[in-house]
């Protein structure tokens, strides 16, 4: 359920310029999947630089629950895994927190067990659809039996016989992509899943590194991905690197605040993960990617944003939603900045994140005094150019993260401040995100009195 019993109200005020290097922490996406595989793996898999937000320790929580045995000491988590097939039932609820990504992926990974397990999270995670991951799960033989629309609570009862599945997944989800390749572990024989879209690869990269036998073809349909069940999977050491959505934030706020020059050093830029970057890019911006690099097999780069008070808006294409899906929220704020329209098209997923983000950010920046128009699966900020966005609201950061620090970036360059009523959630993915931001000369701080 929500471990913040207390809301914790912050305020961003207008800053002086932003300098210096931001080390932002582990991936998000990545520190999930290291800790599911290792514990699907046989042997001690070991794991530096993982994200220790709450939604990953929540991850590493069930995968105690399934049986692994997962320690840290220094900085340097060490999981003992149980192998394919190889989870035991739970004794209890299993408690994703906040985690979309948690709790599907987890979900994935024991459906092919013959296992019972009951799964719940926060407030935000039980209003968040499931029936996308239980109905191909339903396929390999599990059944599910959630609150109405597969809402959590719910109960996931694996399959005793389970059968490989060839899925064509109809939304663009890397996290039910990864569930059905998860399941598709302990199933004999092939399971293929298509996408249209390319969503986040790190699942097919980490499950080929654990040594299963896995391949991607672009075909006519898609992406198509063909994974060979019951392999053993070997234990691995892992070094997850710096995940490109928390960046996003002091790259945007360097962005939007006069006078900054900030580097954000060791930045994954795998294709599927960058879109945001390139974006900014192409609005202008000064962001330029130092020492680019290659680093177990991905692209890796410093990223140096400075100051630009000329951003134009644009049309941001709709085939890049997919890899930018997380930082909708904070191009919005930089939008706000710009000169013109900046309108963001195919990306009705915004409305079943943590948050329907659209709609939290659109109300938020109405309330700043800029204007935004929306549909269902678009949205269209016109810019009000540097200087001139009045701020001067609290908004409502409703158990998202990513809305929370959008507004407090907002915040750093509107002409007055801008409060978040529960700064609370940051801590699933970016724990150190207020240390790292003052760090840098931003005039971020909680407030005592109530919002
Ligand atoms: O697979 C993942 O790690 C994630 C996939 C995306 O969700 P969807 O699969 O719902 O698009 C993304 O929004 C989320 O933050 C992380
Ligand atoms: C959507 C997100 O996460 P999840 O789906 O894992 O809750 C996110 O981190 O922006």
């Amino acid at each position: 359920m929500s471990r913040h019993a207390t809301p914790v109200p912050m305020t961003a005020r207008k800053s002086g310029p932003l300098t210096g290097e931001a080390q932002v922490p582990g991936d998000k996406s990545i520190s999930h999947r290291s800790l599911i595989l290792g514990a699907l793996a046989v042997g001690e898999t070991t794991i530096t630089g993982l994200l220790d937000g709450e939604d990953v320790l929540d991850t590493a929580a069930a995968m105690r629950a399934f049986g692994a045995e997962i320690t840290e000491a220094g900085g340097v988590w060490t999981v003992h895994g149980v192998g394919t097939g190889g989870f035991a039932e739970p004794a209890d609820v299993i408690d994703c927190g906040n985690s979309g990504t948690g709790v599907r992926l987890i979900m994935g990974s024991m459906a092919t067990t013959p296992i019972t397990a009951t799964f719940t999270g926060d407030a935000s995670l039980r209003s968040r659809p499931m029936g996308r991951v239980t109905d191909p799960l339903a396929a390999f033989g599990a059944r599910a039996h959630g609150r109405q629309g597969g809402r959590l609570p719910l109960t996931l009862v694996g399959a005793a016989d389970p059968v490989p599945v060839r899925y064509a997944v109809p939304v663009p989800s890397a996290q039910v992509k990864s569930a059905v390749l998860l399941a598709g572990l302990n199933a004999p024989g092939e399971t293929v899943v298509i996408e249209r879209e390319a969503t986040r690869d790190h699942t097919e990269r980490m499950l080929a590194g654990f040594g299963a036998r896995i391949t991607t073809e672009t075909t006519n349909e898609g992406r198509v991905i063909t994974l060979t069940g019951q392999p053993e999977l070997s234990p691995q050491t892992i070094t997850v690197p710096r995940d490109p959505s928390s960046a996003a934030f002091p790259v945007c706020a360097a962005l939007v605040t006069e006078g900054s020059d900030v580097l954000v050093p060791n930045i994954g830029l795998n294709p599927t993960r960058a879109g945001l970057f390139e974006t900014l890019r192409d609005m202008g911006a000064d962001l330029t990617y130092e020492n680019l690099r290659e680093e177990g097999g991905e692209p890796v780069a410093d990223l140096r944003a400075r100051f630009s008070p000329d951003l134009r808006g644009i049309e941001v294409p709709p085939e890049r939603a997919a890899s930018m899906i997380d930082e909708y929220p904070v191009l919005s704020v930089v939008a706000a900045f710009a000169e013109g329209r900046t309108v963001m098209r195919g990306v009705k997923e915004l409305r079943v994140k943590e948050s329907d983000r659209i709609d939290a950010m659109a109300q938020g920046l109405r309330a700043a005094g800029v204007e935004v128009e929306e549909g269902e699966d678009w949205w269209i900020v016109t810019g009000r150019g540097f200087g001139d966005v009045p701020g001067g609201v609290t908004v409502e950061s409703r158990l998202d993260h990513r809305i929370a620090m959008s507004f407090l970036i907002l915040g750093l360059a509107s002409n007055r401040p801008v409060t978040v009523d529960d700064a609370a959630p940051i801590a699933t993915s970016f724990p150190v995100f207020e240390p790292l931001m003052t760090g840098l000369g931003a005039d971020i701080a909680r407030q005592t009195e109530p919002a």
